[in-house]
């Protein structure tokens, strides 16, 4: 048996589950990522193993990864098969939702269990797979050390104008606040900027996380001031398959004129809207980039809109801005979007060199462009491999 000190990581996703193996021997280094799509639908895995190793890409049959408990049953047999003699220490999960006192990552104890599935119904399309992850993996790996790493802890430094809704005061007390995600995220990238760009990450930054679920964060020094995610992972922008800001009275009229229930609602703002719902075709923004049809158009149209006016009001929060960062699937590989979005931005000091953008560089702005634009690839599963390691350290 390997004596290597070996990080599992896990962040289940609406409809994914990523996984990865870090050797914390030292600083962690990634033995393995992969990630299985489409679950219950059509899933697919994806993963890779380090140099010298072939990847593996194929369709999952249907048994493989019906729900997210088979997924996990099916990833961790990959790893076994890749590194038969790994075993994991710690286990690292991606929690979305940690509620207004974890302001960072926790050991798994029941307490802190029970706290976490009473936060279910503030993110019921994540935090009951981010759950239902924990029970397996301490089945799986009944000595590791459980590890949650929430997306809203690094927004626990948000001022508390950017923390309340303009409701009576005792639903702040019972925890209806702005509470903000994707922090594992946007922490990387602010580790990301400290370490390649310390200036800008000193100064005013806007960070865009554009994936299948999409927010956006203001940063000063690197600490989250605002974002556009709220209460749950439904605000903001525009996503996949989710609404993003909406009008609360639309649930009204649903409910009174539309004859649906709250659970229909619900599974409209949450799974058919967004880009799937405006396109009429594809929550994947690869499928409406190639469609051309006038309703995916409009999708993107809405998308990149949205961004911008998210843009000038985040600004408009931090007092200006030194750099537009972008991330995650969209952000990091979609050239038109982040065209679109920079397009007649010279106002905020933004300027967008097509060639840099065309090829992914780094730094996508021009060297004359007030504010800097980048594209840094997010890795939120690094951010959970350290805070496992890090508890393992300090327990000796
Ligand atoms: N080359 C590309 N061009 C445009 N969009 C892309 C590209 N590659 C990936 N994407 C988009 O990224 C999104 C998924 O992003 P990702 O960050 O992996 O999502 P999540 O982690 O939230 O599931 C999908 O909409 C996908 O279409
Ligand atoms: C919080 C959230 O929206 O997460 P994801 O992007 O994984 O859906
Ligand atoms: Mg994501």
């Amino acid at each position: 048996m390997t004596t290597t000190p070996v990080a599992l990581t896990l962040n289940a996703g609406s409809s994914s589950l990523k996984f990865g193996l870090f050797d914390i021997s030292g600083a962690p280094a990634v033995m393995a990522v992969g990630q299985i799509d489409s679950i219950g639908k059509a899933p697919r895995l994806k993963a890779s193993f380090g140099p010298g190793r072939s990847p593996v890409s194929r369709d999952l049959t249907p048994a493989e990864a019906a729900d997210h408990k088979s997924a996990l049953a099916t990833a961790l047999a990959v790893l076994r098969e890749a590194f038969p003699r790994a075993k994991a220490s710690a286990v690292g999960h991606r929690v979305v939702h940690g509620g207004p006192s974890y302001d960072r990552p926790m050991v798994l104890t029941p307490e802190v269990m029970e706290e976490l599935r009473r936060l279910s119904p503030f993110a019921p399309i994540h935090q009951p797979h981010n759950l239902a992850g924990i029970d397996a993996a301490v089945e799986a790996f009944p000595e590791a050390l459980q590890v949650a790493c929430f997306d809203t802890a690094f927004h626990r430094t948000h001022p508390k104008v950017n923390d309340v809704f303009a409701l009576p005061r005792e639903y702040y007390d019972k925890g209806v606040r702005r509470y903000g995600f994707h922090g594992l995220s946007y922490d990387y990238i602010s580790g990301e900027l400290k370490r390649i760009a310390p200036l800008i990450h000193e100064g005013r930054v806007i960070v865009a996380h554009l994936g299948n679920g999409a927010s956006m964060c203001g940063m000063i020094g690197g600490r989250s001031v605002a974002s556009t995610m709220g209460f749950t992972a439904l605000d903001g922008l525009p996503m996949g398959t989710r609404t993003g800001q909406i009008d609360p009275g639309v649930i009204f009229y649903m409910v009174q004129q539309e004859g649906m229930s709250i659970d229909e609602v619900r599974q409209l703002f949450y799974s058919k809207s967004g880009l799937l719902g405006l396109s009429g075709l594809s929550n994947d923004m690869r499928a409406l980039e190639a469609a051309g049809t006038v309703e995916a158009n409009e999708a993107i149209d809405y998308f990149v809109f949205r961004i911008r006016r998210e843009l000038g009001g985040l600004a408009a929060a931090l007092g200006g801005l030194d750099a537009l960062v972008f991330c995650g699937g969209i952000g990091e590989n979609s050239r038109l979007i982040r065209e679109r979005v920079c397009e007649g931005m010279g106002w905020i000091g933004l300027e967008l060199d097509r060639e840099r953008n065309g090829r992914n560089d780094t730094v996508i702005s021009t060297d004359m462009s007030r504010a800097r634009v980048m594209v840094v690839p997010t890795n939120e599963e690094l951010v959970i491999a350290r805070a496992a390691k890090d508890f393992l350290d300090t327990r000796g």
